[in-house]
């Protein structure tokens, strides 16, 4: 559906990205695009089991050690045969003199001397007292039968050793796990996938039922897992807090149980209330603030953070559709440069409506496509969640506006794109 501008580029090494200055204009959408993907530099790949491999993304070549398969076999299960018959038969597994047979099955070790393997069927088996058992071509056998090499599989047919049989910067399925285990491989060598730990925050949400008034429902517990692993991260655990400084601070120190993540998420608490801790918690962890705010909307108070041991902070607003927008102008692309993966371009699409100037901001509009336009949703709020549950993607609507029939930057989501 999206356009073919929806295309990607080599991944960069880390750049230094300069403190951001209050007197500057917060940077645009596209502009926290870039810097996000551009503040962070892959991280070391990892073996691991096969089983484990699937879905992730191999980081060097796998190679045949030798040819594949390794020893020429049988296709059919008959006799293997040495000449064109008629043929003793001997002890199977042994060599076979000229007119010797022996007994084979599929899959089964072509022992020396065999030229061609005669299948069940074609044979003809007489039992003679006191002496070996003889085998014949059945008349209505086809004479082709007994060719060198008829119903073997020859070695090397598959690979030759050396061949690449996968290729690094592919991303693992089924297919290519059960092709390392015929190259004898039983670990292979893959990106690491960021580690990604949610800090929740808002002493007003709850977690379960139909709140009071005054209270909410959490909309980030149950969809950012998700969300996470879909932008190639590992779900790294959540943390619930309150809204005092004290808890921020101990949350975003981390250090407690599991494993260290390599991003962590925030929800709420990025405004300049006094129950908005996140800034003063990154100061005082020595961290320092990438981005703070983006001229867009929603979302526009994300913040963008990095802790002095490398790990990145993602400060989303509490509002839920414009959490949801900053995470994929900010999660998106830094996942992907943690993870190794090139940047994602926006698409271009025919708008199918009129939508209004804004200036100086960008908007993002969750969008539905429908016959190759994109159509801004309803029920699109900063509090809401309705119209990105029925969207394809989000529009970035320049300041300026934009016509229906001319085109648009669009992106798909996490889940209508798989990483
Ligand atoms: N005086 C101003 N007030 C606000 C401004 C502003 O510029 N000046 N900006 C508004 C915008 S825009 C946003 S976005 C929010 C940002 O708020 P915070 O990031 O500080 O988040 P909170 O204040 O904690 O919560 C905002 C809103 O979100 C709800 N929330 C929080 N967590 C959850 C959750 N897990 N599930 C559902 N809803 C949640 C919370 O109850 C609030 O309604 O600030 C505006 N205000
Ligand atoms: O911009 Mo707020 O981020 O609209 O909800």
């Amino acid at each position: 559906m999206l356009a073919p501008e929806l295309v990607a580029t080599a991944p960069n090494p880390p750049v230094p990205v300069p403190v951001p200055d209050k007197r500057r204009h917060a940077p645009t959408w596209a502009e926290a695009r870039r810097l996000a993907y551009d503040c962070a530099g892959p991280l070391p790949p990892l073996n691991v089991s096969l089983a484990d491999a699937v879905g992730r993304t191999l980081t060097v070549d796998v190679r045949a050690s030798r040819d594949l398969p390794h020893y020429a076999s049988s296709a059919m299960d008959g006799w293997a045969i040495n000449g064109s018959g008629p043929w003793t038969i001997t002890t199977a597994g042994l060599p076979l003199a000229p007119g010797e047979a022996s007994v084979i099955a599929t899959g089964g070790w072509i022992p020396p001397g065999a030229g061609a393997v005669l299948r069940k069927e074609s044979g003809l088996v007489r039992e003679a007292t006191g002496r070996a058992r003889q085998l014949a071509l059945r008349p209505d056998a086809k004479p082709s039968e007994t060719v060198p090499g008829k119903h073997i599989r020859p070695t090397g047919e598959e690979a030759t050793a050396g061949d690449v049989l996968i290729r690094a910067g592919t991303v693992l399925n089924p297919a290519h796990i059960a092709l390392a285990a015929v190259a004898g491989r039983d670990e292979l060598q893959v990106q690491r996938k960021p580690i990604v730990a949610v800090v929740l925050t808002g002493s007003e949400v709850v977690t379960s039922g139909e709140p009071e008034p005054g209270r909410v429902r959490d909309v980030f517990g149950p969809q950012l897992d998700a969300v996470i692993s879909q932008l190639g991260g590992e779900p790294g655990g959540h943390h619930r807090i309150g809204d005092s400084y004290a808890e921020w601070l101990k949350a975003l120190a981390g250090g407690g149980e599991g494993r260290r993540p390599d991003v962590t998420v925030t929800t709420g608490g990025t405004g300049k209330s006094g129950t908005d801790h996140f800034r003063a918690a990154v100061d005082a962890l020595g961290g320092r603030l990438l981005l703070d705010g983006i001229a867009m909307r929603p979302g526009h108070p994300a913040v963008l953070a990095e802790l002095p041991d490398g790990r990145f902070i993602i400060g989303l607003p509490g509002n839920p559709l414009a959490a949801m927008m900053a995470l994929m102008t900010l999660g998106e692309p830094l996942l992907a440069a943690v993870g190794n993966r090139p940047f994602r371009r926006s698409g271009l699409m025919m708008s199918g409506a009129d939508v209004a100037p804004d200036p100086g901001r960008t908007r993002l509009m969750p969008c539905t496509f429908v016959h190759e336009l994109a159509f801004p949703a309803a029920h699109t709020g900063p509090g809401m969640m309705r119209g990105l549950a029925g969207a394809d993607g989000y529009m970035a609507v320049p300041p300026e506006g934009v016509a229906a029939g001319a085109t648009v930057p669009v992106m798909p989501l996490p889940w209508t794109v798989m990483v």
